[in-house]
């Protein structure tokens, strides 16, 4: 697979300019985020996986031939994860890398129904990555906030066990604030989900779906409707109906944008022709996120240069990404009133050195 990790396009060098703006991830997968080292590391564990234990091997064996297949591998990957000593050490290392990329703030999509019908005890999964969060801020000064998804092909259990894990004052853990849904689109209706994130909101978590990736605008209009998303992940086929870029604009309901992504499960063929442009015309509200970065051989600071090069932006149209990211968070608002002033600092102080 041709490594995406540095865009040669990129119109100019921001890249020392992203690599410490203080940034806000808001879609990205626990187990997608798991680094090539951490890979090899659970896989020589469990011999019997047919996951590469040479961190080399991965990047091939991290080349989908189609969204089925992205799947497919994630999948084997989510096998690895056996203990919950493998989920805390996953997740302090994640937190590491995001940290690394001067991340301040993060919204980790954890699938804790993969996890808890693989054997996995639910009290000891939440303990482990509450263990994480708490010394990632800790160590790190990343905060992190959890968003629980379903894996929608594994149909209603996984909702019902999904929903349960997410509104049981006994399980949930402190630093959950949304629902997701997750997974392959096509042959998944979201209308069914409906009575779990009814569930979820009344248990005052916020909705931010999958929709719109692998299939067509319908699929937003859907997790809208029936949802209540108050964010979309992907939404790339929304550029196909004007009156749904209308109404997320008008909404200010916000696209979390994963450009890479969308080229590694041939979601969009090309970066050149990725909607991103078309969101941005149509005042829609874009985030940038790296979405399983290892696995798409990338991270959020390449993403940010990909939007650089696909939008036209200097460093004050990347700072305003940035702050985007930061305001439709759920992280409180003295939090965000922090964070976006950190990136007015960092900004004004580069422009002027
Ligand atoms: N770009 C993405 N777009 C969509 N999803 C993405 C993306 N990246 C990562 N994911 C994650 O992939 C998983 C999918 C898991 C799944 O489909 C499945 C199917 C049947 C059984 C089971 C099981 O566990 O028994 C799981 C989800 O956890 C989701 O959070
Ligand atoms: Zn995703």
């Amino acid at each position: 697979m041709t490594q995406h990790l540095v865009d040669p396009r990129a119109p100019r060098d921001l890249t020392a300019f992203i690599a410490e703006l203080p940034k806000a991830e808001l879609h990205v997968h626990h187990v997608g985020s798991a680094s090539p080292r951490i890979v090899s590391e659970l896989a020589a564990r469990h011999p019997d996986s047919k996951v590469p234990t040479d961190p080399a091997a991965l990047v091939d064996y991290f080349t989908f031939t189609d969204f089925a297949h992205f799947i497919e591998v994630y999948l084997s990957v989510v096998d690895l994860i056996r203990t919950p000593e493998d989920v805390r050490l996953l997740t302090y290392e994640v937190a590491r890398d995001l940290a690394r990329q001067q991340v301040r703030y993060a919204e980790l999509t954890i699938t804790p129904f993969s996890s808890t019908r693989r054997g996995i005890d639910e009290r000891a999964f939440m303990d482990a990555i509450e263990d994480a969060r708490k010394a990632a801020e800790s160590e790190f000064g990343t905060v992190l906030r959890w968003c629980f998804d379903i894996p929608g092909e594994a149909g209603l259990e996984a909702a019902e066990e999904t929903t349960r894990l997410a509104t049981d004052d006994r399980l949930r853990p402190e630093g959950l604030v949304s629902f997701g849904l997750g997974g392959p689109e096509v042959g998944v209706p979201r209308p069914q989900f409906k009575p779990y994130f009814d569930r979820a909101i009344a248990a005052g978590l916020h909705s931010v779906p999958h929709a719109g990736e692998t299939t067509g605008p319908e699929t937003v209009w859907d997790a809208l409707t029936h949802l209540r998303a108050e964010r979309i992940g992907h939404g790339t086929s929304s550029a196909q109906d004007p009156k749904l870029l209308a109404h997320l604009a008008e909404h200010r309901i916000a696209l979390e944008v994963c450009p890479t992504s969308n080229i590694a499960t041939r979601a969009v063929r090309t970066l050149d022709e990725h909607p991103i442009k078309e969101f941005v015309e149509a005042g829609v509200v874009v985030t940038i996120n790296s979405d399983d970065p290892p696995m798409f051989g990338t991270d959020l600071d390449n993403e940010y240069a990909v939007a650089a090069r696909l939008l036209g932006l200097d460093e004050r149209g990347l700072a305003e990404l940035a702050k985007n990211a930061v305001e439709v968070s759920f992280l409180d608002a003295a939090g965000k009133a922090r964070i976006k002033g950190e990136i007015d600092t960092y900004t004004a102080g580069w422009l002027d050195r």
